[in-house]
Protein backbone atom coordinates (compact mmCIF):
# COMPACT_ATOMS: atom_id res chain seq x y z
CA UNK A 1 0.00 0.00 0.00
CA UNK A 2 2.94 2.29 0.38
CA UNK A 3 2.50 2.83 -3.42
CA UNK A 4 -1.32 3.93 -3.50
CA UNK A 5 -0.40 6.05 -0.19
CA UNK A 6 2.30 7.85 -2.04
CA UNK A 7 0.18 8.33 -5.41
CA UNK A 8 -2.90 9.41 -3.08
CA UNK A 9 -0.69 11.84 -1.86
CA UNK A 10 0.91 13.34 -4.43
CA UNK A 11 -3.12 13.50 -6.38
CA UNK A 12 -4.43 15.40 -2.90
CA UNK A 13 -1.07 17.88 -3.14
CA UNK A 14 -2.15 18.73 -6.57
CA UNK A 15 -5.64 20.43 -5.55
CA UNK A 16 -4.11 23.31 -3.58
CA UNK A 17 -1.29 23.04 -6.80
CA UNK A 18 -4.20 23.51 -8.99
CA UNK A 19 -6.31 26.35 -7.20
CA UNK A 20 -9.06 22.97 -6.69
CA UNK A 21 -9.04 23.80 -2.62
CA UNK A 22 -9.04 26.60 0.21
CA UNK A 23 -8.11 25.58 4.32
CA UNK A 24 -8.34 21.53 4.14
CA UNK A 25 -11.43 21.28 1.85
CA UNK A 26 -11.63 18.41 -0.40
CA UNK A 27 -9.94 15.08 -0.95
CA UNK A 28 -8.75 12.14 -3.14
CA UNK A 29 -8.72 8.62 -2.93
CA UNK A 30 -7.73 5.56 -5.16
CA UNK A 31 -8.49 2.15 -4.66
CA UNK A 32 -6.56 -1.44 -4.73
CA UNK A 33 -8.99 -3.63 -5.93
CA UNK A 34 -6.84 -6.73 -5.61
CA UNK A 35 -6.37 -6.30 -2.07
CA UNK A 36 -9.87 -4.89 -1.45
CA UNK A 37 -8.54 -1.54 0.30
CA UNK A 38 -9.21 2.25 -0.27
CA UNK A 39 -5.75 5.00 0.71
CA UNK A 40 -8.13 8.18 1.25
CA UNK A 41 -6.51 12.07 2.88
CA UNK A 42 -6.73 12.26 6.32
CA UNK A 43 -9.80 14.79 8.04
CA UNK A 44 -8.68 17.87 8.74
CA UNK A 45 -5.31 17.56 7.96
CA UNK A 46 -3.66 20.83 6.54
CA UNK A 47 -2.25 20.15 2.66
CA UNK A 48 1.02 22.29 3.65
CA UNK A 49 1.98 19.74 6.44
CA UNK A 50 0.71 16.30 5.14
CA UNK A 51 2.98 13.62 4.26
CA UNK A 52 2.57 10.36 2.08
CA UNK A 53 2.81 8.34 5.43
CA UNK A 54 -0.12 10.77 6.89
CA UNK A 55 -2.95 8.82 3.97
CA UNK A 56 -5.78 6.68 6.05
CA UNK A 57 -6.11 2.90 4.55
CA UNK A 58 -9.63 1.71 4.88
CA UNK A 59 -11.46 -1.50 3.52
CA UNK A 60 -14.57 -1.49 1.53
CA UNK A 61 -17.03 -1.00 5.00
CA UNK A 62 -15.07 2.04 5.59
CA UNK A 63 -12.95 0.40 8.42
CA UNK A 64 -9.38 1.92 9.13
CA UNK A 65 -7.08 -1.02 8.25
CA UNK A 66 -3.73 1.63 8.51
CA UNK A 67 -3.20 5.15 9.75
CA UNK A 68 -3.18 7.44 12.77
CA UNK A 69 -5.89 9.52 11.41
CA UNK A 70 -9.62 9.73 10.90
CA UNK A 71 -10.03 9.37 7.27
CA UNK A 72 -11.98 11.73 5.18
CA UNK A 73 -15.08 12.83 6.02
CA UNK A 74 -16.24 11.79 3.16
CA UNK A 75 -14.77 8.39 2.61
CA UNK A 76 -18.44 7.00 2.66
CA UNK A 77 -19.26 8.59 -0.67
CA UNK A 78 -15.81 7.45 -2.23
CA UNK A 79 -16.61 4.04 -0.99
CA UNK A 80 -20.23 4.04 -2.68
CA UNK A 81 -18.52 4.66 -6.28
CA UNK A 82 -15.91 2.01 -6.16
CA UNK A 83 -18.13 -0.64 -4.72
CA UNK A 84 -20.92 0.51 -7.83
CA UNK A 85 -18.60 0.85 -10.76
CA UNK A 86 -15.56 -1.12 -11.02
CA UNK A 87 -14.13 0.92 -13.66
CA UNK A 88 -13.42 3.68 -11.07
CA UNK A 89 -9.80 3.64 -9.69
CA UNK A 90 -9.54 7.03 -8.38
CA UNK A 91 -12.04 9.44 -6.81
CA UNK A 92 -11.92 13.76 -5.89
CA UNK A 93 -14.08 15.84 -4.12
CA UNK A 94 -13.35 19.73 -3.67
CA UNK A 95 -15.17 22.60 -3.72
CA UNK A 96 -13.78 24.42 -6.57
CA UNK A 97 -15.37 27.62 -7.05
CA UNK A 98 -17.15 27.44 -10.09
CA UNK A 99 -18.06 23.63 -10.39
CA UNK A 100 -19.43 24.72 -6.73
CA UNK A 101 -21.37 27.59 -7.96
CA UNK A 102 -23.17 25.55 -10.88
CA UNK A 103 -23.58 22.42 -8.09
CA UNK A 104 -25.16 25.72 -5.64
CA UNK A 105 -27.31 26.84 -9.04
CA UNK A 106 -28.55 23.30 -8.89
CA UNK A 107 -27.40 22.96 -12.79
CA UNK A 108 -25.96 20.67 -14.65
CA UNK A 109 -22.49 22.24 -16.53
CA UNK A 110 -23.82 22.05 -20.10
CA UNK A 111 -21.13 21.02 -23.38
CA UNK A 112 -20.71 24.26 -24.86
CA UNK A 113 -16.86 23.31 -26.91
CA UNK A 114 -14.83 21.14 -27.59
CA UNK A 115 -12.69 21.91 -23.74
CA UNK A 116 -15.68 20.32 -22.69
CA UNK A 117 -15.98 17.37 -25.07
CA UNK A 118 -12.26 15.95 -24.65
CA UNK A 119 -12.97 15.17 -21.39
CA UNK A 120 -16.82 15.05 -20.45
CA UNK A 121 -19.36 12.90 -23.24
CA UNK A 122 -22.61 15.30 -22.68
CA UNK A 123 -23.34 17.73 -19.82
CA UNK A 124 -21.72 17.04 -16.40
CA UNK A 125 -24.81 16.16 -14.65
CA UNK A 126 -25.92 18.07 -11.06
CA UNK A 127 -28.08 15.42 -8.81
CA UNK A 128 -31.22 16.20 -6.98
CA UNK A 129 -31.67 17.33 -3.51
CA UNK A 130 -30.74 14.76 -0.53
CA UNK A 131 -34.08 14.64 1.29
CA UNK A 132 -34.02 15.02 4.53
CA UNK A 133 -34.00 12.08 5.95
CA UNK A 134 -30.98 11.49 3.81
CA UNK A 135 -29.09 14.25 5.16
CA UNK A 136 -29.94 13.27 8.81
CA UNK A 137 -29.51 10.07 8.05
CA UNK A 138 -26.00 8.20 6.59
CA UNK A 139 -25.52 11.60 5.31
CA UNK A 140 -22.01 10.84 3.44
CA UNK A 141 -23.22 7.17 1.65
CA UNK A 142 -26.66 8.75 0.91
CA UNK A 143 -24.68 11.78 -1.28
CA UNK A 144 -23.04 8.49 -2.77
CA UNK A 145 -26.08 6.75 -3.97
CA UNK A 146 -27.40 10.06 -4.63
CA UNK A 147 -24.66 10.29 -7.69
CA UNK A 148 -25.44 6.40 -8.40
CA UNK A 149 -28.99 7.36 -8.51
CA UNK A 150 -27.92 10.56 -11.31
CA UNK A 151 -25.32 8.21 -12.85
CA UNK A 152 -27.43 5.04 -13.63
CA UNK A 153 -26.42 2.47 -15.83
CA UNK A 154 -23.87 4.60 -17.84
CA UNK A 155 -20.32 4.09 -18.40
CA UNK A 156 -18.82 6.51 -15.62
CA UNK A 157 -15.45 6.82 -17.34
CA UNK A 158 -17.34 8.74 -19.83
CA UNK A 159 -18.38 11.52 -18.29
CA UNK A 160 -16.00 11.77 -15.22
CA UNK A 161 -17.38 13.91 -12.94
CA UNK A 162 -20.71 15.62 -11.25
CA UNK A 163 -21.81 17.95 -9.23
CA UNK A 164 -24.08 17.36 -5.87
CA UNK A 165 -27.09 19.93 -5.87
CA UNK A 166 -25.93 22.65 -2.88
CA UNK A 167 -22.69 20.73 -1.84
CA UNK A 168 -20.05 20.65 -5.24
CA UNK A 169 -18.03 18.76 -7.67
CA UNK A 170 -17.04 14.69 -7.46
CA UNK A 171 -14.90 13.59 -10.20
CA UNK A 172 -13.33 10.17 -10.72
CA UNK A 173 -10.74 8.24 -13.28
CA UNK A 174 -9.07 5.45 -13.78
CA UNK A 175 -6.61 6.35 -10.55
CA UNK A 176 -6.04 9.25 -8.50
CA UNK A 177 -4.04 11.30 -10.92
CA UNK A 178 -6.52 10.77 -13.56
CA UNK A 179 -9.32 11.73 -11.07
CA UNK A 180 -7.53 15.02 -10.19
CA UNK A 181 -7.20 15.87 -13.84
CA UNK A 182 -10.90 15.42 -14.31
CA UNK A 183 -11.63 17.47 -11.37
CA UNK A 184 -8.92 20.32 -12.94
CA UNK A 185 -11.00 20.14 -16.31
CA UNK A 186 -14.44 20.30 -15.15
CA UNK A 187 -13.60 23.45 -12.77
CA UNK A 188 -11.85 25.36 -16.21
CA UNK A 189 -15.33 24.39 -18.85
CA UNK A 190 -17.60 25.21 -15.13
CA UNK A 191 -15.65 28.45 -15.59
CA UNK A 192 -15.74 28.97 -19.02
CA UNK A 193 -19.62 28.21 -18.99
CA UNK A 194 -20.65 30.16 -17.12
CA UNK A 195 -18.63 33.59 -18.95
CA UNK A 196 -20.21 31.84 -22.32
CA UNK A 197 -23.59 32.21 -21.08
CA UNK A 198 -23.34 35.12 -19.51
CA UNK A 199 -22.10 36.40 -22.76
CA UNK A 200 -24.65 35.12 -24.66
CA UNK A 201 -27.57 33.30 -22.82
CA UNK A 202 -29.26 31.96 -25.75
CA UNK A 203 -26.14 29.59 -26.34
CA UNK A 204 -26.92 26.11 -27.34
CA UNK A 205 -24.51 23.38 -26.37
CA UNK A 206 -22.39 21.66 -28.76
CA UNK A 207 -23.71 19.94 -31.51
CA UNK A 208 -23.70 16.08 -31.41
CA UNK A 209 -21.22 15.04 -34.36
CA UNK A 210 -18.49 17.78 -32.61
CA UNK A 211 -18.65 16.35 -29.21
CA UNK A 212 -18.67 12.72 -30.74
CA UNK A 213 -15.50 13.81 -32.97
CA UNK A 214 -13.62 14.93 -29.82
CA UNK A 215 -14.56 12.43 -27.49
CA UNK A 216 -13.72 9.28 -29.84
CA UNK A 217 -9.84 11.50 -30.23
CA UNK A 218 -9.49 11.01 -26.53
CA UNK A 219 -11.46 7.92 -26.06
CA UNK A 220 -10.83 5.81 -29.10
CA UNK A 221 -13.10 4.73 -31.86
CA UNK A 222 -15.03 2.13 -29.13
CA UNK A 223 -15.82 5.49 -27.13
CA UNK A 224 -19.75 5.80 -26.66
CA UNK A 225 -21.59 7.36 -29.51
CA UNK A 226 -24.70 9.13 -29.98
CA UNK A 227 -27.21 11.26 -28.55
CA UNK A 228 -26.54 12.30 -24.75
O1 LIG B 1 -17.45 18.59 1.68
C1 LIG B 1 -16.85 18.78 2.73
C2 LIG B 1 -17.40 19.71 3.75
O2 LIG B 1 -18.59 20.28 3.24
C3 LIG B 1 -15.55 18.06 2.95
O3 LIG B 1 -15.09 17.59 1.70
C4 LIG B 1 -14.45 18.94 3.49
O4 LIG B 1 -14.25 19.95 2.50
C5 LIG B 1 -13.16 18.14 3.65
O5 LIG B 1 -13.39 17.20 4.67
P1 LIG B 1 -12.21 16.18 5.08
O6 LIG B 1 -11.82 15.38 3.85
O7 LIG B 1 -11.02 17.01 5.58
O8 LIG B 1 -12.82 15.32 6.17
Amino acid sequence: MKQLKQQVFEANMDLPHYGLVTFTWGNVSAIDRERGLVAIKPSGVAYDVMTADDMVVVDLEGNVVEGKWRPSSDTATHLALYQRYPSIGGVVHTHSTHATAWAQAGLAIPALGTTHADYFFGDIPCTRALTEEEVQGQYELNTGNVIIETLGESEPLHTPGIVVYQHGPFAWGKGAHDAVHNAVVMEEVAKMAWIARGINPHLRNIDNYLMNKHFMRKHGPNAYYGQK
